[in-house]
């Protein structure tokens, strides 16, 4: 990613912005991202349609609060620029994932009925529970830290799939949704927001932040884990 160049007294250092310090501490939990056998599957086709189906129903819910979340942390940012794009996500303007996902439950014939009868699992649970608690016990900044892995891996996992895509159709679009160049400015738009309010942040905050970058990639992951077992309480 990005390196600040900065002049002290007249030495030129290079620093590693806060997004680069997350990225680099969260490695090993997106590698074993990339390699966990949902996203394996996904890419040669071999994925049970059934842990396909877990995953959207529980992703469901992931993503309603999301929104919730975006709103929220937009309601407690000061900078317009910032409160404009999270408002935008909360109300899914740079989402073209919603769409996606509607067609995904047709076609999947995934009724209200379906997704009555299931509840939140425990990781997705866990995982949208860490995002409330970085806002409302941590604060705006570390609750918008927590947000970036979301755009980020994904945006990281649909650019490294696309290159060999997926046999299955559904697979395939799943993939692609990932991929597109909205999508990818949306991640690059959400990482500058994390840098910018990473730069503002005293010592301890910015440590802060990295945890709740390090956590989300931790239930990301863990996510894939959750649909490929069928986690139940
Ligand atoms: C567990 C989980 N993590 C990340 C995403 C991806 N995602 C969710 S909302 C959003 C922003 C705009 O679409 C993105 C990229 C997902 N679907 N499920």
């Amino acid at each position: 990613m990005t390196v600040k160049i900065r002049q002290l007294k007249g030495v030129i250092v290079t620093m590693p912005t806060i997004t680069d310090q997350m990225k680099q501490q969260a490695e090993p939990l997106w590698q074993a991202s990339f390699n966990h056998p949902f996203i394996k599957e996904l890419s040669t086709g071999q994925l049970p349609m059934e842990e396909f189906r877990y995953y959207l129903k529980q992703d469901r819910y992931y993503l309603q609060n999301f929104s919730t979340l975006h709103g929220k942390i937009a309601d407690q940012i000061k900078d317009q620029s910032i409160k404009k794009f999270l408002y935008a996500g909360a109300t899914g303007l740079n989402d073209s994932e919603k769409d996606v996902r509607t067609e995904f439950f047709q076609q999947l014939a995934i009724t209200p009925a379906e997704i009555r009868q299931t509840p939140m699992a425990p990781n997705a649970y866990n995982y949208v529970s860490h995002m409330y608690h970085e806002l409302y016990v941590g604060s705006p900044r570390r609750a918008c830290a927590a947000l970036l892995p979301c755009y980020w891996l994904y945006n990281d996992l649909g650019k490294q799939l696309i290159n060999n895509g997926s046999p299955v159709k559904i697979y395939q679009e799943f993939i692609e949704t990932y991929d597109s160049p909205e999508f990818t400015e949306a991640t690059n738009t959400m990482i500058s927001i994390v840098d910018q309010l990473g730069e503002s942040a005293e010592p301890d905050e910015q440590k802060a932040m990295v945890t709740a970058f390090v956590r989300s990639s931790y239930y990301e992951l863990h996510f894939w884990e959750m649909a490929y077992e069928e986690q139940k309480w």
